[in-house]
């Protein structure tokens, strides 16, 4: 479990960046920051793993108050993917996942082989891993990213707009392979993205951000969806929008569902 106590974070010479944020985020659950850019999410986020402290509140842990621990000890028990993978360009693939539990004291060899395991969980070929990260694509160098951050079987995943950079299709693969990966892991997940439907699709739980890490709201995506709690919700999960707003239309004895601009967008089953 997760727990940010009325944490606040001013960078020096700004205005607050986080403003008395209070959320608990249970174990084995994932959790979603959704919110435009400069609301505050990675700054919560690197909360978590002392890359950032907070000017006031604290963050525990499992009742452990983060600014207790040793920061390089808590980041290399805490699984972290950045958008832009994060990999270290000189070395190859599978050193590159290996990199953590080495330095946790494991050998080099077994390391490895754990690694190549890592490399399958993750949808990728063996035949990657002596590549070097510039001899990837981008969605291949995100799914290292993940295999990278799970190697030291961590409880705690970080996600920080990790599918940001990678078009579209792609983007549905990962998130798809995410959950997949979850369903089988259950680890703790807390995951910082401004794409409302990433977070609708991810999250167990998922908290819309306003300016300063203020909450609009928190709720599972449907308690979102059906009840915004207000116009800025609304307008953030575009709840107006013709996309959102879906009819039943029978054709030739078959229901479909049509958006608001009339667009099958699906079927029903019985
Ligand atoms: N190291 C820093 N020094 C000074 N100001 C910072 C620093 N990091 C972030 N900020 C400021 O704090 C605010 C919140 O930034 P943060 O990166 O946490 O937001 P975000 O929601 O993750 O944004 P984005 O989606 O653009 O990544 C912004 O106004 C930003 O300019």
């Amino acid at each position: 479990m997760i727990r940010f106590e009325d944490v606040s974070k001013t960078y020096p010479g700004e205005s607050a960046a986080v403003s008395g944020f209070s959320l608990e985020i249970p174990s084995h659950r994932s959790v979603v920051l959704v919110g435009s850019s400069g609301s505050g999410k990675t700054t919560l986020l690197r909360m978590v793993n002392r890359m950032v402290d907070p000017t006031s509140g604290r963050v525990l842990i499992d009742d452990l108050d983060v600014r207790d621990a040793n920061p390089v000890l808590l980041r290399r028990s805490i699984g972290y993917v950045l958008q832009q993978g994060g990999l270290l360009p000189h070395r190859t693939v599978l050193d590159n996942i290996a990199t953590v539990p080495v330095l946790n004291g494991v050998s080099r060899a077994k390391a490895r082989t754990d690694a190549l395991g890592l490399l399958e969980r993750v949808g990728l070929s063996e035949s990657l891993a002596k590549r070097y990260p510039a001899e990837l694509s981008g969605g291949q160098q995100q799914r290292v990213g993940v295999a990278r951050a799970l190697a030291s079987d961590p409880n705690i995943l970080l996600m920080d707009e990790p599918f940001g950079a990678v078009d579209p299709i792609v983007r549905r693969e990962l998130q798809d392979e995410l959950l997949r990966l979850q369903a089988d892991l259950g680890k703790t997940i807390l995951f910082v993205t401004h794409d409302i439907d990433e977070a609708f699709l991810l999250g167990d739980q998922v908290v819309v951000l306003r300016e300063h890490g203020r909450i609009a709201q928190q709720g599972t995506p449907e308690e979102i969806l059906a009840h915004p709690a207000d116009d800025f919700v609304r307008d953030f999960i575009g709840a107006d929008q013709a996309q959102r707003t879906l009819s039943i239309k029978n054709v030739g004895g078959q229901d479909i569902a049509v958006d608001g601009n009339g667009k099958p967008v699906g079927v029903f089953r019985s």
